[in-house]
């Protein structure tokens, strides 16, 4: 045991640069990692958040412990006085998925997006107060990515200056709404919206479907839970729901007024904003998604990290520090290192276009304040962009770490299975993968074409001014050292994704018709998408290098990461590479051997560069993962603690095996 301890405390004391320093970098600021330094602290410390026993939980018993967590956690928001700040930390920390996600997450921001601001003067605070609960009900059984073909409908009746919500066909059901199933009092909800006997499409409308009194559902409400999802724990804590209306009335002023409204006598008037805007709530949840890839990716290259280093198979025997004959660490099997290293790279990646990304965020919304609606289109391809491309990847990448964690990853209490099955739908929710990078290839295929009219591309799409310069340029490596020029690496990732985005839109002119040339060409058109948003996660890595990076080899173990991150995307899209004739196989070759030598550059830091994320052991809930190394004592006791370890004898033995084995000697005997 003590041994063990020990391999961690050596894998420390190798670090080459301030690990308190790191920690700083990762959260953002100093203050923001003191603020969640604090608040997870406190969670780790409270028995009112403990989490190690969600697997053996039914789905009633899970469900009714994440309302309880998720009513201690609004009670320690108002005895401790705690600020937004601290109070979204204290969400997150707690790491238990209920209602009050959707609630913080896209009810409030839905109103705040497309309400009135008379309406948000009624709405907001009842529902900050907590005296309301809110779901965001858009996607319907029949319809999910296509959120002009929704069927709920909301027609005004003059008569009565109420509109009248139903669902005209099974499809149109409400279905999937997280917190709706069981809890939620109100909802946004998407539904066409009909006038004057004319349709003006899908608009927000703010809708009670439970009695604040009994909890029953209004009259005209069906409602219930879709049932049980992917995994044990994961997703389960969470009421998804499904929501039925026959002929619901409410009154006018509940249409979310911002973008359109609807006058007393049925007119329909436009306002001078977006109609996109409806869907801003959208384009917040995805922004906040991409920092929470960073966060699941990083909680599992934790895990898989420090066990990785405590874990010892075959090898030639080494000597420990006290001179003891030692099998390999399986961290220095150079399978393992590039198979993690890369994802550990990726953490740090999408933890910095994530950074980035909230500072875009909040650009666009100070300049929609100020009626400039001119960032909306790259705002939106970012977004989805970049929560497609971090998302697929965090959950390829949870699912590696599992693998990386043998056998043992596999067991609960390497916290990494229940990690995999909350996080892979972020794949789906807030938008399929795939339709959002067509999303993006569209917004490319624009900009492109916006080209030929002088139209300067700004912003990420900067890099298209110099298509002339990019579709001939030759890369100049001849050294595998000249892989590490940051502007080398920019340029080869930058004809890359225009030399296929010009492909696509010369292709493009093949068809008779562009939605024709648009659905045949949708794979090159998804790969021309991946290449542009890979372009904007290393261009972001490269840019915080560039900033003022204080602390001891910081910087060093940056630059190594960014390089790691960086030519490992070269060697799994060589491909792209190749075919663009973006770099040549010789230059390809020097890549993968200075990528070998990053890994080995790397190699003494990692354990280091994985406690710079700050996770407390009660957040990563991962035996395998702990801060003190001590793996196996702790796999061993938790496996007792299995309610199958209740009894020496199981229950089912003299129903089932007794008499099996009885029978089976009595024929033997026979
Ligand atoms: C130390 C670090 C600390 C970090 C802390 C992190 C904390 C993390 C906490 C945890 C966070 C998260 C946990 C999440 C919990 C779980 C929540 C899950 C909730 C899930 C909710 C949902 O899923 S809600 C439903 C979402 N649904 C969708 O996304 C549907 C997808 N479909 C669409 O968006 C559209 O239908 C689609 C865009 C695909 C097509 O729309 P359509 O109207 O047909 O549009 P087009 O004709 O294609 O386009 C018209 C033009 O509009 C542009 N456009 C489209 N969408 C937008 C938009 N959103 N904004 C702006 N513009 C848009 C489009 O580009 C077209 O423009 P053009 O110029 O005409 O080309
Ligand atoms: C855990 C979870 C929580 C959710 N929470 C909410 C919520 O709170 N509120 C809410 O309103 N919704 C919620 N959703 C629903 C979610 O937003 C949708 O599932 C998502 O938008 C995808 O839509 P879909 O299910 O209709 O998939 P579909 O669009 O049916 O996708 C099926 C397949 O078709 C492909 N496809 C679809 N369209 C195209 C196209 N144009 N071109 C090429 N391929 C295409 C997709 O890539 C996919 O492979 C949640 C979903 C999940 C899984």
């Amino acid at each position: 045991m003590e041994r063990i301890m020990d391999h961690l405390a050596h894998e420390r004391s190798k670090a080459q640069f301030s690990v308190e320093e790191m920690k700083i970098i990762w959260a953002g600021s100093l203050h923001a990692f003191q603020v969640s330094d604090r608040i997870a602290r406190l969670v780790a410390s409270d028995p009112g958040f403990r989490k190690d026993n969600r697997a053996v939980l039914s789905r009633k018993e899970l469900f009714k412990s994440a309302l309880r967590k998720a009513a201690y956690v609004w009670k320690r928001i108002n005895e401790l006085a705690l600020s937004e700040e601290e109070a979204s930390w204290l969400r997150f920390y707690v790491d238990e998925l209920a209602y009050a996600y959707i609630h913080w997450g896209m009810f409030v921001p839905a109103i705040k997006g497309s309400a009135t601001e008379e309406q948000q003067q009624k709405w907001l605070p009842l529902a900050n107060n907590m005296q309301i609960i809110g779901t965001y009900a858009q996607t319907e059984l029949g319809h999910g990515s296509n959120v002009r073909g929704l069927e709920t409908t909301a027609t005004f009746d003059q008569e009565t200056d109420e509109f009248i919500i139903h669902s005209p066909t099974l499809t149109s059901s409400k279905w999937w709404p997280g917190g709706l199933g069981k809890v939620a009092t109100h909802a946004v909800v998407y539904a066409r919206l009909i006038t004057d006997g004319q349709d003006y499409g899908v608009h927000g409308f703010l809708v009670q479907i439970r009695s604040l009194d009994d909890h029953f559902p209004l009259p005209g409400v069906t409602v219930g839970d879709i049932g049980m999802k992917f995994g044990s724990g994961a997703f389960n804590s969470i009421d998804n729901g499904f929501l039925r209306f026959n002929h619901v009335r409410i009154p006018r002023n509940q249409m979310l007024m911002k973008v359109s409204r609807v006058t007393r006598q049925g007119k329909y008037v436009e306002s001078n904003v977006p109609k996109q805007l409806l869907y801003g709530a959208m384009v917040y949840v995805r922004q906040i998604i991409v920092a929470d890839a960073s966060i699941a990716l990083s909680r599992a290259v934790c895990i898989a990290t420090r066990y990785s280093a405590v874990r010892r198979q075959f090898g030639p025997p080494h000597e420990d520090e006290n001179g003891k004959g030692v099998e390999t660490q399986v961290i220095d099997y150079k399978t393992q290192q590039s198979r993690l290293f890369p994802l550990l790279a990726s953490a740090y990646a999408f933890r910095f276009v994530g950074e980035w990304l909230k500072w875009l965020y909040t650009d666009l919304i100070q300049k929609l304040e100020a009626n400039d609606f001119s960032t909306l289109p790259e705002a939106h391809a970012c977004t989805a962009g970049l929560k497609s491309l971090t998302t697929s990847a965090a959950a390829d990448g949870i699912k590696e770490c599992w693998k990386l964690c043998g056998g043992h990853g596999y067991l609960s209490s390497s916290g990494l299975p229940e990690l995999y099955a909350a996080f892979v739908p972020a794949c789906t929710y807030e938008g399929d993968n795939i339709v959002l990078l067509l999303q993006v290839s569209r917004f490319l295929m624009k900009t492109i074409s916006q080209l030929q009219t002088g139209k300067k591309p700004i912003g990420t799409t900067a890099y298209m001014a110099h298509v002339e310069h990019l579709i001939q340029c030759r890369c100049t490596v001849q050294k595998a050292e000249d892989w590490l020029n940051p502007s080398v690496i920019l340029e080869a990732f930058e004809a890359r994704a225009i030399r296929l985005s010009v492909a696509c839109a010369e292709n493009l002119t093949k068809f008779a018709t562009p939605l024709q040339g648009f659905s045949e060409l949708s794979p090159d058109l998804v790969e021309a998408a991946v290449a542009h948003c890979q372009l904007i996660v290393v261009s972001k890595f490269i840019e915080k290098l560039q900033q003022n990076i204080e602390g001891n080899g910081v910087k060093q173990q940056l630059e190594t990461l960014c390089n790691i991150y960086c030519l490992n995307l070269i060697h799994k899209h060589l491909g792209d590479f190749l075919s663009t004739g973006s770099i040549s196989p010789k230059q390809a070759s020097l890549a993968s051997d200075q990528l070998r030598s990053r890994y080995s550059k790397l190699r003494s830091n990692v354990i280091a560069l994985v406690d710079a994320f700050n996770y407390t052991d009660h957040f990563l809930g991962s035996v395998l993962g702990r801060y003190d190394g001590n793996v196996y004592p702790k796999l061993y006791e938790e496996a007792w603690k299995d309610p199958l370890n209740d009894s020496i004898v199981p229950d089912g033995y003299h129903e089932y095996i007794q008499p099996l084995l009885k029978q089976q000697l009595q024929n033997a005997r026979l």
